[in-house]
């Protein structure tokens, strides 16, 4: 099976062009595989670009312990690069269609291939039903969620997929480590949570780290950026423009007017090769 090493704000995936490669049917384990640091191609997960009926591709994401997840932010960003410098569209606007709808892509260009993708990543969702959380409020906005002896404030935004955000003093292993584990399996979020540990710097700064459903810490998370500028804005902590500082680069977010939130950062690809799974 070809493969391509891709990654985004240093958030890694190995990517699999499904235009071509036929895939097995346990994608679950093949997941779990490759997203091996030892003994696999070593990634945060396994994205799948796929063709669409109403896109220029699909994007199915799964995560290092093989679940899938609805969405991507450095992923979505990554698959239009992937998109565009492989020749499977020659348009700088792309449209991908991904477990939260078809988001709308605009690619930066440095000479002929993709260097940073600004998405349209849609509207938060904001109702505790729909996040899923059982925590109270349309969305939870610092609610108290006791974790061990401690009792977190934490706001819950959903991009499709669910994320339950923290504003800390610093943000440390004590956080993403010691309590990220227990925010991501926490019995208010019936299909679990990625969890994010913000620092403000300013209104217009965040320092970002997270604890990613299914993969752990990650170097970033373009979902979970952009469910932290929501929480920000909701709690008044920040603007409706903030930079995001995160521990594999930068990503810039915007919650416009018109309730949709607008994604910048880079797509970088690493190399390709070829997965002989067990051989
Ligand atoms: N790193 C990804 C999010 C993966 C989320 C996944 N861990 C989940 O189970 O929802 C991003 O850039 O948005």
């Amino acid at each position: 099976m070809k493969f391509t090493k891709m990654h985004g704000a240093g958030n890694d995936y190995v990517y699999v062009n499904c235009f071509e490669e036929t895939l097995p049917e346990d994608i679950a384990s093949l997941a779990i595989a490759v997203s091996d640091r030892h003994t696999g191609i070593g990634s945060d997960g396994l994205i799948l670009i796929c063709p669409s009926e109403k896109a220029d591709a699909q994007m199915r994401m799964f995560n290092a312990d093989g679940s899938e997840s609805e969405m991507c932010g450095n992923g979505v960003r990554c698959v239009a690069k992937y998109v565009y410098d492989h020749g499977i569209s020659n348009q700088q606007t792309l449209k991908i269609e991904t477990g939260a709808g078809v988001l709308s892509l605009d690619l930066e260009l440095a000479g002929s291939k993709v260097s940073q993708v600004r998405v349209n990543m849609g509207k938060p969702i904001l109702t505790s039903a729909e996040i899923p959380t059982l925590l109270p409020g349309d969305p939870p906005v610092n609610a108290p969620l006791e974790v061990g002896a401690q009792t977190l404030e934490v706001t819950c935004v959903s991009m499709g997929n669910p994320h339950c955000i923290t504003f800390v003093d610093e943000v440390n292993d004590h956080w993403v480590h010691g309590i990220g584990p227990q925010v991501e399996v926490h019995p208010m979020f019936p299909r679990r949570v990625n969890a994010e540990f913000i620092e403000v710097i300013s209104p217009a700064e965040l320092k970002m780290r997270v604890w990613e459903r299914g993969s752990g810490e990650t170097q970033a998370c373009g979902t979970g950026a952009c469910a932290s500028a929501v929480a920000g804005v909701l709690t008044g902590r920040s603007e409706r423009n903030v930079l995001i500082h995160l521990p594999g680069g930068d990503l810039r977010l915007e919650w416009a007017d018109n309730d949709e939130v607008f994604m910048t950062g880079p797509a970088v690809e690493v190399y390709q090769g070829i997965w002989r799974g067990t051989q």
